[in-house]
């Protein structure tokens, strides 16, 4: 097994300019493009919860769609379980399952249906036991036969966590999972994953829910302008503001100059 379950090294990433391919067309100087994410490295051990954590637009998807084969590191390199996102995608994704912020669906299949498919895209067919603990698991069993178009947002955001699960990877990356979802959800998401997570599956999640991510995490990272501004254990995050939380310890690391946050 390799050392890390998932490790970003160096990761830069600059979005081309709307217009770049007008311009280049035309002749035009090519424009510099936004940098959503500069020099980036972190290494996240087998097992771990890990918390990435950011306000909007600080780079947090733009990482995770890296990890997942999904956008091209402009410079640098990501691999999951040792295994290269880019030169060795087949291996890499098969080790990831991702719970995407977006709702995307097939609004033309059931809920099982779904969870058949996505099993088959991983070439697995008699996957009907897993699939059935992972809707027990997530509160879907009524929802079995539903079609997914009938359900409401929240159902369907736990659709795209059973989906994640299906091939039981090893890592499991969950960006903004309890985005709109109730309180028994979130109670039992939590209780799932938390399981998963004592079982050896690795957990990186994205949220805004700061005191999910003080429950559950054992380090966090801290992301502002595409930039890690800190990089702790959760404990040791807290101990920073005297145990006031970890919504007060984020608020003083955005708030201040970049290297005494990741120094202090
Ligand atoms: N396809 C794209 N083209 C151009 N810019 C993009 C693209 N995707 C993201 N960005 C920009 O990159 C920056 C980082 O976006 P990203 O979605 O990674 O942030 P985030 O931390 O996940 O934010 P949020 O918490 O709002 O989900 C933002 O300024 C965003 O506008």
């Amino acid at each position: 097994m390799s050392s890390f379950a998932i490790e970003f090294d160096r990761i830069h990433k600059t979005y081309a300019p709307a217009r770049q391919k007008f311009w280049k067309r035309f002749g035009q100087a090519p424009q510099t493009g936004f940098k959503a994410l500069q020099d980036v490295s972190l290494q996240v051990e087998h097992g771990e919860f890990f918390g990435l954590l950011g306000p909007n637009g600080a780079g947090k998807t733009s990482l995770i769609s890296i990890l997942a084969g999904l956008a091209r590191a402009t410079e640098g390199k990501a691999s999951v379980c040792g295994y290269d996102v880019f030169s060795e995608f087949k291996h890499a994704r098969r080790s990831l399952g991702v719970v995407p912020q977006e709702l995307v669906y097939d609004p033309f299949f059931t809920v099982r249906e779904t969870l058949r498919l996505q099993s088959g895209y991983y070439g697995l067919r008699h996957n009907d036991d897993w699939i059935d603990e992972i809707l027990h698991n997530l509160g879907l069993t009524d929802k079995a036969s539903t079609n997914m178009r009938a359900l409401s947002g929240g159902m369907k955001r736990r659709v795209l966590v059973a989906q994640a699960l299906v091939h039981r990877p090893p890592v499991i990356v969950l960006d903004e999972p309890t985005a709109g979802v109730d309180v028994d959800l979130r109670r039992s998401l939590w209780e799932f994953i938390s399981r998963l997570n004592k079982q050896g599956h690795t957990i990186l999640l994205t949220t805004h829910y700061l005191e999910e991510a003080e429950a559950l995490c054992g380090r966090i990272a801290m992301l502002k302008q595409g930039k890690v501004i800190a990089l702790d254990t959760t404990e040791a995050l807290l101990a920073r503001v005297g145990g006031a939380g970890l919504e007060e310890a984020f608020v003083q690391i955005m708030h201040a100059p970049a290297a005494e946050a990741l120094a202090s």
